[in-house]
C-alpha cells in the first residue's frame, strides 16, 4: 500500500522524530537522497550545469545543500535566491564552500568573483543548465506561485534543462492537489518521508512528473491512518475473490444489472461483459436490453422481470444506459443487497431513499455527471478531486468513487480516501464507465465492501485499460476482454 499524509500530520512526525536526531540530521537525508536523484538523472555530474531555484525556507535548504553535494562531485552549480537575506545560512554557505556560485539578487554579497547579477544573468544560467532543482517552496507553501517565483518557473519550463522538484512542484497544494496559479512543471519530484496527497491526485499530480520518494526515517512516526491510500497489486490480490472446493454459482454471488434501454442497449452488454470478469457466479440482467446481452454473452441469466422478482441476486448495478428509467431505480435500491449507482441511475437516485438504505451503496460518478449532483462545475469538481468526493459521500450516506485522470474512492463514514494510480487517458472511451460499473458490481456481490470493491475494480479496470490500449486506441469491449490478463497480473504479484 502507498500511503499519504496531510502536512499537519507531517509536521508533528518531523517534530517527534527531529526531538530523537542531532540537529540538521534530517535535512542532510533529504539533500542527500535528492543529490542521488539528481546524479540518476544527469548520469554525469561533473561537468553538467545545475541551477537551483531556492526560496527562504528549508525547501530552498534542501537544494542548497543537494547543490554543494552536486558541486563537490564536480557540477558547476549556480543557486538563484528569491530572498536573499533569508535563504538558508548553513545550506548557502555549504554550497560556497563546496565551489557553488550565486547568480541574479544576491550575488554580489554572497557570491565573490564568480558571481553574476541580474535578471538576465538568471535567465541564461537556467536556460543553458543541465538540471534545475526547484526549492522555492514545499510543504510551508500557500497558493500559486508569487510573480517573482512564477517567472523563475516559466524560464525552467522553457529551458531543455530536466526539472526536479523538491518535496512538491513549488505552487501546488500539499494536502489536497489543487493547483490556485502557476506552479512549477517538474520532470520528477523527490519527495522527503511520505508521499503528500497532492502528488498522487491531479491536477497537481500532472505537475510532479515522476515521484521518488526518499526514506528519512519518518515512518515510526506516521499514525496508522493515512489521508490517502493508493492499493498496490498485492493488495488488490488479498481482496480478490477466489472460489473453493464447496464452490457454487450462488455461494460466489450473483450479481443483478438493471441497465440498458431500447436507446442505449449497448450499455447493458458493457455493464455485464464487466460483471462476468469480476469474479461473481453468475451475472442476472433486467431491462430491456435482454437480446442484445444474451445474444453476446448466452451465459446471462436474462429475466423479463422487475428487479424485485427477478430472483436471487447479492449486489444489484443499476444506471448505465438507463434513460429515464426512475423506477427501476428505485425499486433497485430499495433491495436490502449492496447497490452500485451509476450514469442515468445518479441523476434518477433519490438522495433520501440513498440515505435510508442499510446495505451498502457506491456511487460511481465522473466529474461532470458528480458536478450536476453537487450544483458545481464539471471544472470546480475536477479542480478540488479530494474535497467534492468527501462531500458528496457524505452528503449521500454512501461510498462514492469519482472517475477521471485520477479516481478516488471515499467512503462516507471518512478514514482514508484510496486513489487508483493503474489508470491510462485511453480509457476515456465511451462505454469504458459502463464496464467499471459491472465489474464493481461482481466484486460487491462476491462480498467486498464498497470501498474494497471500487477499488479493486478500478485497479483492475485501469491496468486492464493499460493492456488492452498497449499505446493504441482500444473500445470499451477490448477493455472488458482484458480483465482476465489484470485479474492474472496482480495475482501472480501476490503469491
Ligand atoms: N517535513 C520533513 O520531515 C522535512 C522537511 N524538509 C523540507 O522542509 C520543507 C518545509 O520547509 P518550511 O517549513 O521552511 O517551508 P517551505 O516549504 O520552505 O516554504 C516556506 C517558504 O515558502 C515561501 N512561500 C510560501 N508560499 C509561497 C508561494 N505561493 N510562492 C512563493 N513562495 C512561497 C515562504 O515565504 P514567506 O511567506 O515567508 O515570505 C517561505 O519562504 C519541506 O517541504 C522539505 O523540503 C526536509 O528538509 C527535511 C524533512
Ligand atoms: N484522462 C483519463 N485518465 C485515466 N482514466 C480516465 C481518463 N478519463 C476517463 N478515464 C476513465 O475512463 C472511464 C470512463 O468512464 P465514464 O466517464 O463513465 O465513461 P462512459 O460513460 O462512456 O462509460 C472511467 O473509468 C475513468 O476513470
Ligand atoms: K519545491
Amino acid at each position: 500500500m502507498r500511503t499519504a499524509y496531510s502536512v499537519e500530520t507531517v509536521r508533528t512526525a518531523e517534530r517527534a522524530l527531529m526531538a530523537r536526531l542531532p540537529e540538521g540530521a534530517l535535512m542532510q537525508r533529504a539533500a542527500a537522497g535528492l543529490a542521488a536523484a539528481c546524479a540518476g538523472l544527469l548520469g554525469r555530474v561533473y561537468g553538467s550545469r545545475v541551477v537551483l531555484l531556492v526560496g527562504s525556507g528549508d525547501n530552498g535548504g534542501d537544494a542548497l545543500y543537494a547543490g554543494a553535494r552536486l558541486a563537490r562531485r564536480g557540477a558547476g552549480v549556480a543557486a538563484v535566491l528569491l530572498a536573499p537575506e533569508r535563504a538558508h545560512a548553513a545550506g548557502l554557505a555549504a554550497l560556497l564552500r563546496a565551489g557553488g556560485r550565486v547568480v541574479g539578487a544576491g550575488a554580489d554579497t554572497v557570491g565573490g568573483a564568480a558571481a553574476a547579477a541580474g535578471v538576465g544573468a538568471v535567465e541564461e544560467a537556467i536556460l543553458r543548465a543541465d538540471l534545475v532543482v526547484d526549492g522555492i517552496v514545499g510543504i510551508g507553501g500557500k497558493g500559486g506561485l508569487r510573480p517573482d517565483a512564477a517567472q523563475l518557473a516559466a524560464c525552467a519550463a522553457e529551458s531543455r534543462a530536466a526539472v526536479v522538484a523538491v518535496d512538491l512542484p513549488s505552487g501546488v497544494d500539499a494536502d489536497t492537489g489543487e493547483v490556485h496559479g502557476d506552479a512549477v512543471r517538474a520532470d520528477l519530484t523527490v519527495t522527503f518521508g511520505t508521499h503528500k496527497p497532492g502528488l498522487l491526485i491531479d491536477p497537481a499530480r500532472a505537475y510532479a512528473g515522476s515521484v521518488r520518494l526518499v526514506d528519512i526515517g519518518l515512518d515510526g512516526e506516521l499514525p496508522d491512518e493515512a489521508a490517502l491510500e493508493a492499493l498496490q497489486h498485492a493488495d488488490v490480490a488479498r481482496l480478490l475473490p477466489v472460489p473453493g472446493a464447496e464452490s457454487d454459482k450462488y455461494r460466489r454471488g450473483v450479481v443483478g444489472i438493471a441497465a440498458g434501454s431500447a436507446r442505449y442497449p449497448g450499455a447493458a452488454v458493457l455493464a455485464v461483459s464487466g460483471a462476468l470478469r469480476g469474479g461473481a457466479g453468475a451475472v442476472r440482467y433486467v431491462g430491456p436490453a435482454g437480446d442484445a446481452v444474451i445474444s453476446r454473452f448466452p451465459e446471462t441469466l436474462v429475466s423479463d422481470r422487475g428487479p424485485k422478482h427477478a430472483g436471487r441476486v447479492q449486489a444489484w448495478v443499476v444506471g448505465p444506459g438507463a434513460g429515464d428509467d426512475a423506477s427501476t431505480v428505485a425499486e433497485v435500491l430499495a433491495c436490502d443487497v449492496p447497490v452500485l449507482v451509476d450514469a442515468d441511475g445518479l441523476r434518477l437516485a433519490d438522495r433520501d431513499a440513498v440515505r435510508a438504505r442499510t446495505a451498502p451503496t457506491l456511487m460511481t460518478p465522473h466529474a461532470g455527471e458528480a458536478a450536476a449532483l453537487l450544483g458545481v462545475s464539471r471544472e470546480t469538481v475536477e479542480g478540488a478531486r479530494l474535497t467534492w468526493v468527501r462531500e458528496l459521500a457524505s452528503r449521500y450516506g454512501a461510498t462514492v468513487l469519482l472517475k477521471g485522470s485520477t479516481t478516488l474512492i471515499a467512503d462516507a463514514r471518512g478514514g482514508a480516501v484510496r486513489v487508483n494510480a493503474t489508470g491510462t487517458p485511453w480509457l476515456a472511451t465511451a462505454g469504458s464507465g459502463d464496464v467499471l460499473s459491472g465489474l464493481a458490481g461482481s466484486l460487491l456481490a462476491s462480498g467486498l465492501s464498497a470501498l474494497d470493491a471500487g477499488s479493486a475494480a478500478a485497479y483492475l479496470h485501469g491496468l486492464a485499460g493499460r493492456y488492452a490500449a498497449d499505446g493504441a486506441p482500444a473500445g470499451a469491449h477490448d477493455v472488458a476482454a482484458a480483465i482476465p490478463e489484470a485479474w492474472r497480473d496482480v495475482r501472480d504479484a501476490g503469491h
